[in-house]
């Protein structure tokens, strides 16, 4: 049975990403939080890779993540969460069919998940 990463490609992937981080750099409040990104071609091809990884495909870079660690102390709030996730949606949705759209996109959610929980005040 061949993967998500494998249906869709790495070109695909590169360009969902590509698209998507476009459209980070001109957000105004998501914008000011990425200014901690120099390179963002490399950038890109590292968000490129987590998702082809995560979508099934086998690693191609020699990269390590900490997904958790990166969006401490950055300033991520729950709400940022949501418009990082209002912005990524369309642009998955524009180029790949469901059901592995809602696939990654559940993926993508998890992870927003996870990250406003860790944002989110005790009390
Ligand atoms: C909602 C789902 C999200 C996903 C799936 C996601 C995914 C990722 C991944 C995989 C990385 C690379 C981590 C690593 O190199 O270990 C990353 C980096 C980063 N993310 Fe997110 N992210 C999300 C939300 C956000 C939000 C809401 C913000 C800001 C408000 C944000 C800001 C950043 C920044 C600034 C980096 C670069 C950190 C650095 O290189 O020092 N992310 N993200």
């Amino acid at each position: 049975m061949s993967s998500i990463a494998q249906r869709l490609g790495r070109e695909l992937i590169d360009t969902v990403s590509r698209q998507f981080y476009a459209q980070i750099r001109v957000h105004p409040r998501l914008a000011p939080i990425f200014a901690v990104v120099h390179d963002w071609p490399q950038h890109e091809a590292h968000i490129s890779h987590f998702w082809w990884t995560m979508l099934g495909g086998d690693a191609y870079l020699d990269t390590q993540y900490n997904v958790a660690r990166k969006h401490l102390d950055i300033g991520v709030t729950p709400a940022l969460v949501d418009e990082w996730l209002a912005l990524f949606e369309p642009i998955v949705r524009r180029h790949v069919a469901s059901p592995d759209a809602d696939e990654w996109l559940r993926k993508a959610r998890m992870i927003g998940q996870s990250i406003a929980l860790m944002n989110t005040p005790l009390d």
